[in-house]
């Protein structure tokens, strides 16, 4: 696991050997502290190299090894070990250094990278501190201020700005290990006190502890309830306030509580949740693995809304050709306009050139005939969408990949109008397209596995957290979104307020309170959808029979706001009021206070105190409920996938690891029984009525998250 070779005839060099990234299990550590005796008792070395196979230094440590019991050499002696040695220890960074592999970088006398290397501290991400030393060492070599930036954010630093900052020595173009080799030879012999970075105090900063307040006020705002971000601040004001060893303790106290977290666990869930969803499979059998996608060199959008000039933008930005597609004049010109600024803007913040000539504007679609892939981001009505589809189809070349962006319409219906339904494929973008990191590849039951394919390695390319769903209503995030929001109406009838409701969600962790959001996104949206499902009545009746449509409960609420035009933020009236149209901050609006007085009164309604935790059980746990349908159901193929796309489309907070590990977290007999509690409280509501699927798990006595497959596939198998 630690390769030992003699180059140059005194050089000693180490090669890390754990593919993919070199990670630093028990095998490597142990390989370490034995290739560094070697090298340090053999009198012919001079001087020590130590590098990465396959180009990459080390991913860290080994995050597989966090759930069990650690065995093997602990990280902090190997690394100290490495620092008292008496020949100089040079790391050769290829690829990248993060984590524990900064940490062993940091320990060595000196860093050479490469010019395409990254290097970060990025364990805040996993709900940890760097706990090998990164904590007490890197503001010790670049500085307080700095130190801080990179281990708050967890952010990963070019070779170039590791260079600025003082973290690296040499940045090279060339063989990395050669130049290390090199520079091994030139440094052997010299003195290596000023190059063990433990020895020094940290650089003196004026202020520290106005320095602190200010950075700790940042980190607690912008951390919604996650404690690592403030564990690191914690642990690097013990590098400038104390010696060393005392340093080195405060880091390992403070790692002990991250480390047994709740949050910890739910953060490296995430990780290999984000990894697991390009492992995706379909009900047919079809896998990522044997289901090769189509090259796709140029793409078209038609329709450039604010949907399609983000998904151009998005396109544009990964190296494609992008035929832009909008048959109006003016709407074409406005979007022209519109997408340049976005590409200059973008290309300004990443240091590149703007790729404006990466995109051709047309009114006509008869310019993507030679197009690889078209998504299609016209109006949401399924008449609309069909004649596009149709019109597709007539001018596009063989094998074409036909994409719809719809948030809602039957993603079969539209395949069924083309004469290849197999080419045919949903394509979920969240607004901003070119912001928002999800999207939902929908495949329908006719859709190839070439097709999803093809479609998740597009959206992985433009740098998506891609999963593949079931088509179904509302897809995986907005079908249980319905159920979330539901519950929230139904708590404002009861006595709730918007303020308290969000006030309850945002402690919880979400960016923004369902009210906020839907003040965001607009209220009209989800009129638009009742209009259409004949939910949407004349505000008139009164009583509970009103409040009952379709046989079920159903709260006309958002309706009666879109009559008085409170559409949300566009409007500068929603369940909010702004200080006007398009203005971002939410006032608390006395008119509705007494809009929802009066609502109650007409209904016959008792306002109820309603606390923070009814708010969260009822709005999360009919959202896991929907969860466990979509799983019986076999939309989603695992629960990582419902988890990585409430994590990244939804708001949901990343430390507790998505809805359905939330769910896991809570315990399932809990959720099931909370569930059962509300269900005979409010027999009329279909979603509290736990769905089987988690009935079967608790009386499976709830396998952990990892192992709800073997229930699902088993009640498949019994189908
Ligand atoms: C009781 C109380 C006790 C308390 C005290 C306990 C003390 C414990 C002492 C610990 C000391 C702390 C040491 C250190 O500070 C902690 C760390 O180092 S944590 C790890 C930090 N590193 C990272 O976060 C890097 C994570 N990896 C990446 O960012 C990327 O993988 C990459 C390296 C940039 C490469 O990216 P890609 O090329 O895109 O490849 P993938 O991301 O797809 O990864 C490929 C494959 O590798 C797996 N993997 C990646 N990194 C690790 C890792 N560090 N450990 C294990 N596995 C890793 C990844 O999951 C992929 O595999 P797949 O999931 O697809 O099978």
């Amino acid at each position: 696991m630690a390769e030992y070779n003699r180059v140059s005839e005194c050089v000693g060099l180490i090669t890390l050997r754990n593919p993919p990234v070199n990670a630093l299990s028990a095998a490597v550590r142990q390989g370490i502290v034995d290739t560094v005796e070697r090298a340090l008792s053999d009198p012919n070395v001079k001087s020590v190299v130590i590098c990465g196979q396959n180009g990459i230094f080390c991913g860290g440590a080994d995050i597989k090894e966090f759930g069990s019991k650690m065995t093997g050499p602990p990280l902090i002696p190997m690394i100290h070990a490495i620092e008292s040695a008496n020949k100089p220890v040079v790391a050769a960074i290829e690829g990248s250094a993060l984590g524990g592999g900064l940490e062993l970088a940091l320990g060595c006398h000196y860093r050479i990278a490469h010019s395409k290397a990254r290097l970060g501290l990025p364990e805040v991400s996993l709900g940890l501190l760097p706990a090998a030393g990164g904590s007490q060492r890197l503001p010790r070599l670049i500085g307080v201020p700095a130190a801080l930036n990179l281990i708050t954010t967890g952010r990963h630093v070019t070779a170039a700005e590791a260079l600025q900052l003082g973290i690296v020595d040499q940045v090279t173009d060339h063989n990395t290990v050669d130049a290390a080799v090199k520079f091994a030879l030139s440094v052997a012999g010299r003195s290596l006190d000023p190059r063990r970075i433990s020895t020094h105090p940290c650089p003196q900063q004026p202020d520290l502890d106005a320095l602190f307040e200010e950075v700790m006020q940042k980190v607690r705002q912008s951390a919604r309830g996650a404690i690592a971000p403030i564990a690191c601040v914690q642990a690097v004001r013990a590098a400038a306030t104390l010696p060393y060893a005392q340093g080195m303790e405060r880091e390992r106290e403070l790692m002990a509580t991250l480390f047994t977290s709740g949050q910890a666990r739910a953060l490296q869930y995430c990780f290999f949740a984000e990894r697991a969803v390009g492992r995706w499979r379909m009900p047919s059998g079809a896998r990522w693995d044997t289901s090769k996608p189509r090259p796709v060199h140029k793409a078209a959008v038609i329709g450039l809304g604010t949907m399609g000039r983000g998904i151009t933008v998005a396109l544009a930005q990964t190296g494609l050709s992008v035929i832009a597609v909008e048959t109006q004049e003016k709407q074409l010109m406005e979007a022209k306009q519109a997408i340049s600024g976005m590409l200059e803007r973008g290309a300004k913040r990443r240091g590149v050139a703007p790729a404006l000539d990466r995109v051709i504007y047309s009114q006509n679609i008869q310019a993507v005939a030679d197009v690889d892939l078209v998504i299609e981001a016209v109006f949401e009505d399924i008449a609309l969408k069909t004649k596009v589809f149709q019109q597709l189809s007539a001018v596009c070349k063989p094998g074409t990949l036909l994409c719809t962006n719809t948030s809602a319409l039957d993603v079969d219906q539209l395949a069924s109008e083309t004469p290849n339904p197999e080419l045919v494929v949903g394509m979920h973008f969240f607004a901003p397209a070119h912001v928002m990191k999800l999207l939902e590849v929908v495949y329908g039951p006719r859709s190839s596995p070439q097709a999803v394919a093809t479609a998740m390695q597009l959206g992985k390319k433009m740098g998506k957290a891609s999963v593949a769903v079931g088509n179904c209503r509302g897809f995986v995030g907005n079908r249980m979104l319905k159920p979330y929001i539901e519950e929230a109406f139904f708590l404002l009838e009861e006595g709730a307020t918007p303020e308290l409701v969000d006030q309850a969600l945002e402690e919880f962790g979400f960016s923004m309170g369902v009210f906020r959001m839907s003040d965001l996104s607009g209220l009209d949206v989800g009129w638009r959808v009742r209009k259409g499902d004949g939910l949407v009545e004349p505000g008139t009746a009164s009583g509970r029979s009103a409040r009952i449509r379709q046989g079920r409960r159903y709260s006309p609420l958002g309706d009666l706001l879109c009559e008085e035009g409170r559409f949300g933020q566009k409007t500068g009236r929603g369940w909010y009021q702004y200080d006007k149209p398009g203005s971002r901050v939410a006032r608390s609006d006395p008119w509705l206070h007494s809009f929802l007085g009066a609502y109650r009164a007409q209904h016959g309604l008792v306002a109820r105190r309603i606390d923070h935790q009814e708010v969260l059980e009822r709005c999360l746990y009919a959202l896991i409920n929907e969860g466990f349908h979509i799983l019986d159901d076999g939309i989603a193929a695992g629960p990582e996938d419902i988890d990585v796309i409430y994590v990244s489309g939804y708001g949901w907070p990343r430390h507790r690891g998505g809805p359905m590990f939330y769910a896991n977290m809570v315990g399932l007999a809990k959720v099931l029984e909370r569930l059962e509690h509300y269900q005979q409280l409010h027999p009329e509501v279909p979603h509290l009525q736990p769905s089987s699927l988690l009935r079967r798990l608790v009386a499976s006595g709830s396998p952990p998250i990892h192992k709800w497959g073997e229930v699902i596939k088993k009640l498949h198998s019994q189908l």
